[in-house]
């Protein structure tokens, strides 16, 4: 079972979804469209924080990703591939990929108005990303159960209707402020 994203923008692979039955809402499940309100409940918890290999600006070899908004409960960001991110020669690393789907569904996640962490991330992988592109990836809850949220997102080069590169799915669980490490 799979969900498409509130919004398509672009014809959709035909593949199946990269969902499993572990990254599956339950049925009836609700699924809360991420909003900016949630952003609140982020800011406070994070409080400064800039040192995610993900998004910081702090985080020298990190992924430097944009985070550039929240339309339709579809939250996007963006990174450039660059060549300390190769995997293959001139292609961008599977794991860097992963990386990056992590920070959207994560982002999506928090931006429901809770702190999650990635229970488990599940990654299909459809076409190469060559060093230098543009990356524009997007991510949408799928459904709430209890402490679980249900998340899916996409990957697409070039462009935000550019070809799909990397589709994903993952379930992050709540946690509570007391799971995160002071910086020391
Ligand atoms: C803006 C910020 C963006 C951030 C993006 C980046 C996010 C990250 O990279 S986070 C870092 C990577 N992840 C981690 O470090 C998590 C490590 N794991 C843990 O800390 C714990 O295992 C944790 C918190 C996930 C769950 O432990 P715990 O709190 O004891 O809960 P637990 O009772 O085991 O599980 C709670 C529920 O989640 C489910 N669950 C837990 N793990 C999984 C899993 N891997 N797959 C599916 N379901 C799971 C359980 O089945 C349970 O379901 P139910 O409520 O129906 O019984």
């Amino acid at each position: 079972m799979t969900s498409s994203p509130p919004s398509p923008s672009a014809s959709r692979p035909a593949r199946p979804g990269p969902a499993s039955s572990r990254t599956t809402p339950p049925p009836g499940a609700p699924a809360p469209a991420p909003s900016g309100e949630g952003a609140a409940v982020m800011l406070a918890s994070l409080a400064g924080f800039d040192g995610c290999f993900g998004c910081g600006s702090e985080a020298e070899s990190g992924l430097r990703i944009r985070h550039t908004g929240v339309e339709d409960g579809v939250v996007t960001c963006e990174f450039t591939v660059r060549r300390e991110h190769q995997g293959a020669p001139g292609l961008c690393h599977g794991g860097v990929l992963a990386t990056a789907m992590d920070e959207a569904l994560g982002g999506a996640a928090w931006l429901l108005g809770n702190r999650y962490v990635t229970g488990r991330l599940e990654t299909d992988y459809l076409a190469p990303v060559p060093v230098g592109s543009d990356v524009h990836v997007r991510a949408w809850c799928t459904g709430l159960d209890g402490r679980k949220a249900y998340l899916e997102g996409e990957a697409r080069v070039g462009g935000p209707d550019g070809p799909v590169a990397v589709r994903a799915a993952g379930v992050f669980i709540e946690v509570p402020q007391e799971h995160f490490v002071p910086e020391s």
